[in-house]
């Protein structure tokens, strides 16, 4: 069990203080998985850097397992959206890096490997460099890098974000049966609502300034979860029209004062990509 309790977090600015997150509370269950919604600069990153224990609260506190979580650790493994793979490393190198650091044998960190990339279907791109793959295949090899840390937990910032919608579309599937293989914990922001749905047992949307958390979204549909059906697209709207809200207020205090989503949209229908890009 992963536990959010009270977490707030400040930064100095030369403003004075910012308020980034105030009072997060959130239980994750052993297996579940997790969407974290909301406006930009809510703070969704930087919650899941607290709990990654990169960044530390100002007030409340990460458990896991009933343990405070003070640092980094490998039992709380990050991928972002870049996949930062060693340029001078082949695939499978890149693979097994992080298990070379952590002392496994040559064998064993070889078998682990080969095991996670053929989980992503990159066994044929094992001796590439990372500037011969798309990006795409790239995210695949941290997916299996992160994977091959053994981490009960993935925590996961935006980590197809950069890529076009036919390759998420592929990986949404790989990662929804990966999930399902390794029964991992994973936290997972984003600002597609659709991917939150696809992927997530709960959608986490948050509110900004201060970031906290506004609603849960249980999403009781069965899997694997296809974009286009019914189900999954009544989850997305409801969660839409949450969000809107939010998207509308973060909007004016950044816009001029007379803006509105439905004025200033050209979209013919406000919500058809809200969350997209936000
Ligand atoms: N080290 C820092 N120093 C000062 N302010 C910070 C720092 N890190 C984050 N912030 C501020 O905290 C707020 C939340 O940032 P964060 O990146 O967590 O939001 P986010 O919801 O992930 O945003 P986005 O969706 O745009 O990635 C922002 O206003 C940001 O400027």
């Amino acid at each position: 069990m992963l536990r959010v309790e009270g977490v707030s977090k400040s930064f100095a600015t030369k403003n004075g203080h910012t308020h980034t997150l105030q009072d997060v509370n959130i239980e994750i269950a052993d297996g579940e998985f997790i969407s974290l919604v909301g406006p930009s600069g809510c703070g969704k990153s930087t919650l899941l850097n607290i709990i990654a224990g990169l960044e530390e609260p100002t007030s409340g506190q990460i458990t896991k397992n009933g343990k405070k979580v003070t640092e980094a650790g490998p039992d709380r493994v990050v991928m972002f959206q870049e996949a930062a793979l060693f340029p001078w490393l082949k695939v499978i190198e890149n693979v097994e890096y992080g298990m070379k650091i952590a002392g496994l044998s040559k064998e064993r960190r070889r078998e682990k490997a080969l095991h996670f990339l053929k989980m992503v279907h990159l066994t044929r791109f094992i001796n590439c460099y990372p500037h011969e793959l798309s990006g795409g295949m790239r995210q695949r090899v941290a997916l299996a890098r992160a994977l091959a840390m053994d981490s009960d937990v993935l925590l996961m910032d935006e980590p197809f974000a950069a890529l076009d919608s036919q390759t998420r579309n592929i990986l949404h599937r790989e990662l929804q049966q990966i999930w399902w293989q390794t029964r991992k914990t994973i936290l997972f922001v984003t600002h597609n609502v659709e991917e939150a749905v696809l992927l997530a047992d709960r959608v986490i949307v948050m509110a900004a300034n201060p970031g906290r958390i506004k609603r849960v979204f249980n999403v009781r549909l069965a899997r694997p979860r296809d974009i286009d059906n019914v189900d999954v697209a009544f989850v997305v709207s409801e969660i839409m029209a949450d969000l809107k809200e939010e998207v509308e207020k973060v909007a004016k205090a950044e816009f001029d004062s007379d803006w509105s989503l439905e004025k200033n949209s050209f979209l013919p229908n406000p919500y058809s990509d809200l969350g997209n890009g936000i």
